[in-house]
């Protein structure tokens, strides 16, 4: 599933797919099986499909490729590493949050079976690696060391985010602080890695990589919108996942922390052990409008917006790499899936 149009992410089918493909063709038989459908290349019998993510963290790697003067072909492997160690996250977090529709169908877990699902994605976290190792560009393993601390930053946040569920005195610096490692992280080494793998001079490797730590908070901060108001048919979520899952999400402790009435009002709804009905997870929404969240979560993620734009203004890239990054991000931070 690609979200159009923006020419960079019609590249990464054409350029990385070959790469990952050859990648898992080196898994046995039964994995091969799990991963391919888990990167949309196929059905649950195993029939070609067209079912992947929107291949944001690819399309940022070919990119900074291109911000360190090379052609994007030479940004391939930190793409598939990037989107390998992403969708290892997505096919454990499925598990995790017992979720059974991903992108439109079915989870892996849910078709596979939970112990094929986390055994597929320990072999795409192996094979991010392996992505990386098989490039002969000057920074390899510079780019191994940062995968593997942004991989670190992202289970220190996924750990966070599953603790909160079952806190109820999470802070919005707590959220924040989660956030940024549980997404802005991978998001900013997709930014770098294609960089450090062409021996880009330390302040652009620096630069894109703070680009990606603005973008992916905006893009987080837009994410948990659509975790709460977001079109199930755009989003190929049930409606309100995150209230029914009782997440933490940005919005929801901002709303939790605000000390107004529909804030309290929340909390109380919040609490409550029942099963959520269409019902409250209407009432649910409008309390957290009503609190301020959504309009504080929406300033926030054109704050992170503008600081992102700012560093690759710094940078000062060609004109033309500069705008198809702007055209990402501005994308990317302005979706509805
Ligand atoms: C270790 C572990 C289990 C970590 C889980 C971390 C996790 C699930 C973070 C969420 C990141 C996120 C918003 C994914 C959707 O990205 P996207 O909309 O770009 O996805 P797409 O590839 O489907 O387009």
């Amino acid at each position: 599933m690609t979200i159009a149009p923006v020419a960079c992410l019609d590249q990464v089918p054409a350029l990385v797919e070959p790469r990952i493909r050859d990648l898992i063709g080196r898994l046995d038989p039964r994995n091969q099986r799990v991963t391919a459908y888990q990167l949309g290349y196929c059905d649950a019998d195993g029939a070609p499909t067209t079912a992947g993510g929107k291949g944001i963290r690819p399309a940022l790697a070919l990119l900074s490729a291109r911000a360190a003067g090379h052609p994007p072909e030479r940004g391939v492997a930190a793409a598939a590493a990037v989107e390998l160690a992403h969708n290892f996250s997505l096919l454990h977090d499925d598990v995790m949050d017992q979720d059974t529709m991903r992108r439109h169908r079915p989870t892996a877990w849910a078709v596979f079976g939970t112990a094929a699902a986390i055994l597929a994605g320990d072999a795409l976290m192996i094979l991010a690696h392996d992505a990386l190792a098989g490039d002969s560009g000057p920074g390899r393993v510079q780019a191994a060391r940062r995968l593997d601390a942004d991989v670190h930053r992202l289970i220190a946040g996924q750990a966070a985010d599953l603790e909160f569920e079952h806190r109820d005195d999470v802070s919005l610096d707590e959220c924040l602080a989660m956030t940024a490692d549980k997404t802005a992280a991978l998001m900013s080494c997709a930014c770098t890695l294609g960089a450090l793998l062409c021996g880009a001079p330390a302040a652009v490797t620096r630069g894109l990589s703070r680009f990606g730590t603005h973008l992916g908070m905006s893009f987080q901060l837009v994410d948990d919108q659509l975790g709460i108001w977001g079109e199930p048919g755009r989003t190929g979520k049930p409606v309100g996942s995150d209230l029914r899952a009782r997440k933490k999400s940005v919005p929801i402790v901002h709303a939790l922390t605000s000390g107004t009435a529909a804030g309290d009002a929340f909390r109380t709804l919040y609490a409550s052990t029942h099963e959520p009905q269409e019902a409250d997870l209407r009432t649910a929404s409008r309390l957290l409008e009503e609190s301020g969240s959504r309009d504080w979560v929406q300033d926030e993620a054109d704050r992170h917006l503008a600081h992102a734009l700012d560093e690759l203004a710094a940078l000062e890239l060609p004109a033309d790499v500069h705008n198809d990054l702007v055209d990402l991000a501005r994308l990317v931070t302005g979706r509805d899936h």
